[in-house]
């Protein structure tokens, strides 16, 4: 009797003539494996589809369909996946055996097949499956650690939202889509009023926990599946509002600072308001091929630093302050109704 293999395989047995196909059933089944038995190419691949075997032994020599055409049918039916195929034949010629591995084998045996070199054939061929088990398991690993790698690299320690380099990737990538779009594209820079203060009478610990919390109330401000919100840097928030016209983004401040207030976060020290209140610049463009991603950075920078010049807890829009420039109206950029 054959030795036992580590763990039963269920093999496949392709071979029209009956009597030798009982035989290497036979064997394979005093080795503790599982056999399925097929006599034809067609009724084979059918149980291959099937049953998905872990090794097909396979006749060379069938009426309709060979033992080639069945291999170029397996590896066909299983495209990334590999199913060890040995082929079983009366031929003994080499290029019988070149054949056979031309045709997607990978083994190749003489009848009739003597049990114990099937034997140790199915030993190396359970060894290489057991590697290549291996092999998809670690690159599996690989790609979820690369996939976990490539988020905490995009996202802010402190808050969860993307940090600055997401941010200008996603930035970049909204602008050349609101070009073929020709859609409009808003960019508001939001920075927490008088944080230094905050920070200064309640430690940072709080300053820390108070930014997650505006983190937060920022993310759930995005309900569109398109918008974004990430932290620029300190206590500075980008929010990217695709296909948003100046229109939008005005109505979008407003509720801005409706959410801050509702949610009331005390601030100790604010000339402002007894809560942590948020100024913010904004700019739309409908971007076309002089529209870059530091313009637009630097466009809402100017207009939250008029924001907050004017007293902060409110929003300024570039380009209207350049509207009233333009128009001779007061110098003075115009807020936005808080
Ligand atoms: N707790 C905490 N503080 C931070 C963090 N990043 C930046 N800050 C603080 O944020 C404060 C920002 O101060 P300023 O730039 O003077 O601005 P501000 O006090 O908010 O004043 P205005 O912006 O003019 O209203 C600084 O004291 C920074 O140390 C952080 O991650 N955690």
């Amino acid at each position: 009797m054959l030795p036992s293999s580590p763990s039963p395989l269920t093999i496949l047995v392709i071979d029209d003539q009956s009597a030798s196909r009982v035989a290497v059933v036979a064997e394979l089944d005093r080795a503790g494996h599982r056999a399925l038995e097929a006599d034809s190419a067609a009724w084979g691949l059918e149980l291959f589809k099937r049953y998905r075997p872990d090794l097909v032994l396979l006749d060379v020599e069938m009426p309709a369909h060979d033992g080639y055409w069945t291999a170029r049918q397996i590896r066909a039916a299983e495209p990334g996946g590999w199913t060890p195929i040995i082929f079983l034949s009366q031929r003994d010629q080499d290029q019988d055996v070149w054949r056979g591995i031309e045709a997607g084998g990978d083994d190749y045996l003489v009848k009739p097949v003597s049990p114990m070199i099937l034997h140790a054939k199915l030993r190396a061929m359970q060894r290489l499956l057991g590697m290549r088990q291996r092999l998809v398991q670690l690159s599996d690993e690989l790609r979820s650690a690369n996939a976990q790698l490539h988020e905490l690299s995009n996202a802010d320690a402190l808050t969860g939202l993307m940090n600055r380099r997401a941010l200008d990737e996603r930035l970049h990538q909204c602008i050349a889509q609101a070009r073929r779009d020709g859609l409009p594209l808003t960019l508001v820079l939001c920075d927490v009023d008088y944080f230094k203060r905050y920070n200064d009478s309640l430690g940072h610990v709080e300053g820390d926990a108070c930014l997650k919390r505006v983190a937060a109330l920022l993310r759930e401000a995005c309900r569109r599946p398109s918008d974004c919100v990430g932290r620029y840097g300190g206590e500075e928030f980008a929010l990217i509002l695709p296909n948003t016209p100046r229109s939008g983004a005005m109505t979008y401040a407003r509720a801005l600072i409706r959410t801050m207030a509702l949610a009331g976060i005390p601030h100790p020290d604010s000339d402002i308001a007894p809560h942590i209140t948020v100024s913010g610049g904004i700019t739309t463009c409908v971007a076309d091929a002089s529209t870059t991603a530091e313009g637009l950075l630097l466009r809402a920078d100017d207009a939250l630093y008029n924001a907050k010049a004017h007293g902060r807890n409110r929003f300024f829009s570039y380009e209207m302050q350049m509207d009233t420039l333009e128009q001779r109206q007061p110098a003075s950029a115009r807020p936005l109704d808080k």
